[in-house]
């Protein structure tokens, strides 16, 4: 296919043995201000699966189902794969297509919002790999966000109604929607998007959010309540992250006479660990430990309407005038991430 001659996807990578975990969260929090208490206390999540974050399996199912995919459908493109933390490197698997003769890539990351962690960050990556691949590196697009692609919001749809199913009966009617997603630092979420840009006041990531619950919602065709929640916040105490957190708004919501939740990680791609443990554990305990009924819904992982998302997003983007299949109208991200993305707020 032209332009390109390649795909690669693009990931956040983690550690696969206990001997991994240390060096992992150091290749994360490099610069970063994070308390070294958050680093143990993060460590322990790993520890307790034995060092294995299932994120790296993920992104290798991924990786067959759109070969698998791909060659259904006659898109002729070789397939790799690179994380930003840990093995396989991206600044290798970039080497690697250097050596390969590889020119032109089109890139996905397994990231689908606006902020500096969640598509800047995959931006500047990209070019420090390729500044290491010395001249023969290889031309990369990386597709924007598309937090509001069918090939996204569908497979959310689904997975919330297996969730919902879950509950016993007479649960599901009152049970309340938690979207969840990852806490940033307000300043990195004011920094994604201006209102003059088509955002609301909070920025592009909280305004993308907002959307995928109220689509994901709409979609269902259930008249339960929704909101946004965020989980797994870091940061030293006195930095203002997103909340409410959702641990906080299942015990507010226990109050309030609320006796089931159903919690939809739409801010994550993958069931990973900050899923594992900050949901099904920790939210979960939380719940279970306030007399309610929880159920989580799975992320969209390797559904196959979000595969073939992926091919979707390529060959539009090798015939930019086929137009991209978008569920809102919330404004797209510029590909270099100028003035949105691109902004890395200072940790403070
Ligand atoms: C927006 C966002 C996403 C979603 C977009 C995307 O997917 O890219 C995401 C994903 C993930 N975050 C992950 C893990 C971690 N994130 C950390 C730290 C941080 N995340 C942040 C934001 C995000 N993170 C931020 C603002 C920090 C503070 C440090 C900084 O400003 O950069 C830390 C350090 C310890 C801690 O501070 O918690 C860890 C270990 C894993 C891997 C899970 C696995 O192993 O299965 C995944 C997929
Ligand atoms: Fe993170």
């Amino acid at each position: 296919m032209r332009p390109y001659d390649a795909f690669l996807l693009i990931s956040f990578g983690g550690p696969e043995g206990n001997e991994d975990v240390i060096p992992f969260l150091e290749n994360v929090t490099r610069g970063r201000g994070i308390p070294r208490e958050r680093l143990a206390e993060v460590g322990e999540h790993y520890f307790m699966f034995g060092g294995i974050s299932p994120i790296n399996q993920q992104c290798r199912d991924l990786v067959e189902a759109v070969r698998a995919d791909f060659s259904a459908n006659g898109v002729n493109l070789p397939v790799y794969w690179g994380n930003r933390f840990w093995d396989p490197l991206l600044t290798d698997t970039v080497a690697e297509m250097a050596k390969d003769g590889v020119r032109d890539v089109v890139a996905l990351a397994t990231s689908a919002y606006s902020c500096y962690s969640s598509h800047g960050a995959y931006i500047v990556d990209i070019e420090t790999a390729r500044e290491a691949a010395g001249p023969d590196a290889p031309r990369i697009d990386l597709v924007p966000p598309f937090f509001d692609h069918p090939g996204f919001v569908d497979p959310l749809v689904e997975h919330t109604r297996q969730a919902l199913e879950r509950l016993p009966a007479g649960e599901r009617d009152s049970a309340r929607l938690l979207f969840s997603a990852h806490s940033i630092p307000t300043d990195m979420a004011e920094a994604s998007g201006t209102p003059e840009q088509g955002y609301g006041p909070n920025g592009a990531y909280v305004a993308q959010l907002a959307a995928v619950a109220r689509l994901v919602s709409e979609r269902l065709g259930v008249d339960n309540a929704h909101e946004v929640v965020y989980q797994s916040r870091s940061g030293p105490p006195s930095q203002p992250w997103l909340e409410p957190d959702v641990n906080d708004r299942i015990e507010e919501l226990a109050g309030e006479g609320v006796s089931s939740v159903v919690v939809v990680p739409h801010g994550f791609v993958s069931d990973h660990m900050e899923v594992m443990y900050d949901l099904d554990h920790e939210a979960a305990d939380t719940a279970r430990g306030l007399g309610m009924h929880f159920a989580r819904a799975h992320a969209p992982g390797t559904h196959p309407r979000f595969v073939s998302m992926v091919r979707e997003l390529v060959t539009e983007r090798a015939a930019p005038d086929a137009g991209v299949a978008r569920l809102s109208d919330l404004p797209t991200c510029p590909a270099d991430g100028a003035g949105c993305c691109r902004v890395r707020p200072v940790a403070s």
